[in-house]
């Protein structure tokens, strides 16, 4: 396990934490981050309690961060998204606000359409730039809550806004003063909150705008962004890498409330979902997700996989259609161009098919046994068996009971003639040295001159 030395700073001692430290040079958390090496998880052992908010849910971030890195979407299929994003959602609205660039005509028509469907759910919230202008225009739209980005580690404040810790303190404070003048409620994102001094920035920069809401009676959210996917949720992980030290801590310390606390995660290490759940564990009602995980890099959190933590930790889909997530994914691949990798979890091709013979006899005599769930209620995506050399009788025969363009032969047994000839068939391709799968186009090609030849 990763050590600190001695010398090492980071246990802070309690009556310097809530104080703004100015440095002279960027802090860079070398300790944590070398750049020349793979960065550290470092361990404290301090263990901070799970407190996860009696409510919680899901902001969607598909039109915003998941926008950033792939062609635009046109307005039509941002409504037809929209739609199916207040249907999974459902009524209690677990999908609670989606986010939107409104920098172009075509971003501005989107939004407008959606927030003219007169759906609660999800609220249209938007993104931009943070100038008093934009504040006004965002209040004509009718758009309630705007995101303003905050970047909070010395690696933007030194390096990018070439600012010191308080002076961007200052500038901050006066863009969400801005943003509360114009009558919109700010949400502050603080970006690569990961890298960032937590006690001698972020908390007293939190600290600052929970006094600024009790002065206004104007909600202010906080978004803890991990920008870069350094996030962890291992106990006893040290600050700032630790999800749980982050929330705790700006509950606990800067007094935000669970209700104006969210999460936003990457995937650079595969961590962008255990990280989510963490941080809904641990005091933030919110989680910020995007559609299959499409964002900056390799993404954000799959907004799907929440849906599943969700019902997973409350023990109920409160509402939520989750089968909305099968006809997006169908959605994206034929409309939006997007090829969803075929192992991804609940939405990719294969995501429920398997391929071994063993495996395939055993989900032909119980489907409990190989399937994660009842994926065919709540998908609309039965589980299915792809042919290979090992598919064996018992593969087969599952496959054509599954397969809905062969509704005829539903019930067929593993022995039946019309099995054994396609098991010969198969077996043949591979003697003579196949070493793909066989599709279903094939198999059903066969199927047809088995057909012509027994008439
Ligand atoms: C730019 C910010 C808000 C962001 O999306 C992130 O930090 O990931």
């Amino acid at each position: 396990m990763f050590e600190l030395d001695k010398k090492s700073n980071l246990l802070e001692l309690p009556e310097h934490r809530y104080q703004l430290k100015e440095v002279d040079e960027a802090r860079m958390f070398r300790e944590f981050y070398p750049y020349e090496e793979i960065p550290k998880i470092a361990f404290n052992n301090v263990h901070v309690p799970v407190n996860m908010p009696s409510e919680i849910w899901i902001t969607d971030t598909t039109f915003r961060d998941g926008q950033q890195s792939r062609a635009p979407y046109t307005a039509d299929q941002i409504v037809k998204i929209y739609k199916l994003l207040n249907r999974l959602g459902g009524p209690k609205g677990i999908i609670r606000q989606t986010e939107f660039f409104l920098y172009s005509e075509q971003d501005r028509r989107a939004a407008l359409e959606c927030m003219n469907l007169g759906y609660d759910f999800p609220e249209v919230t938007s993104w931009i730039r943070a100038s008093k202008k934009d504040f006004q225009f965002v209040k004509e739209m009718g758009i309630k809550e705007t995101g303003i980005l905050v970047s909070c580690s010395d690696y933007h404040i030194f390096h990018k806004l070439h600012m010191k810790r308080g002076e961007a303190i200052e500038h901050y404070l006066g863009v969400v003063k801005d943003c509360i003048e114009a009558g919109v409620k700010p949400r502050c994102h603080f970006e690569d909150i990961t890298r960032a001094d937590i006690f001698h920035f972020v908390i007293p920069f939190a600290r600052e705008l929970m006094k600024l809401m009790g002065e206004t009676g104007v909600p202010i959210k906080i978004r803890a962004c991990d920008t870069m996917g350094y996030g962890v949720s291992y106990p006893g992980a040290m600050i700032p890498r630790s999800v749980h030290g982050i929330i705790y801590n700006l509950h606990k310390d800067a007094d935000v409330p669970h209700a104006l606390l969210e999460w936003h995660g990457h995937n650079d290490f595969y961590r962008a979902v255990a990280n989510s759940t963490t941080a809904w564990l641990y005091g933030a009602s919110a989680v910020n997700c995007s559609l299959f995980g499409i964002g900056e890099r390799t993404g954000n959190t799959p907004l799907e996989a929440m849906v599943f933590e969700y019902a997973q930790l409350k023990g109920t889909l409160d509402g939520m259609d989750p089968t909305a997530i099968t006809e997006l994914a169908e959605y994206y691949e034929r409309e939006v161009g997007e090829v969803i990798p075929p192992r991804t979890p609940f939405v990719g091709k294969n995501f429920n098919v398997t391929r071994a013979g063993i495996h395939a006899d055993g989900l032909l005599k119980n489907e409990e046994i190989y399937n994660i769930f009842d994926t065919g209620k709540i998908l609309n995506r039965p589980p299915r068996v792809a042919i290979s050399n090992t598919s064996g009788l018992a593969g087969i025969a599952h496959w054509m009971n599954s397969n809905p363009a062969l509704y005829a032969y539903k019930g067929i047994d593993k022995n039946n003639p019309l099995c054994i000839y396609l098991k010969d068939w198969v077996d043949e391709q591979y003697a003579q040295g196949r070493v793909t799968v066989i599709t279903d186009e094939e198999l059903e090609e066969l199927i047809h001159v088995y057909e012509k030849i027994t008439d």
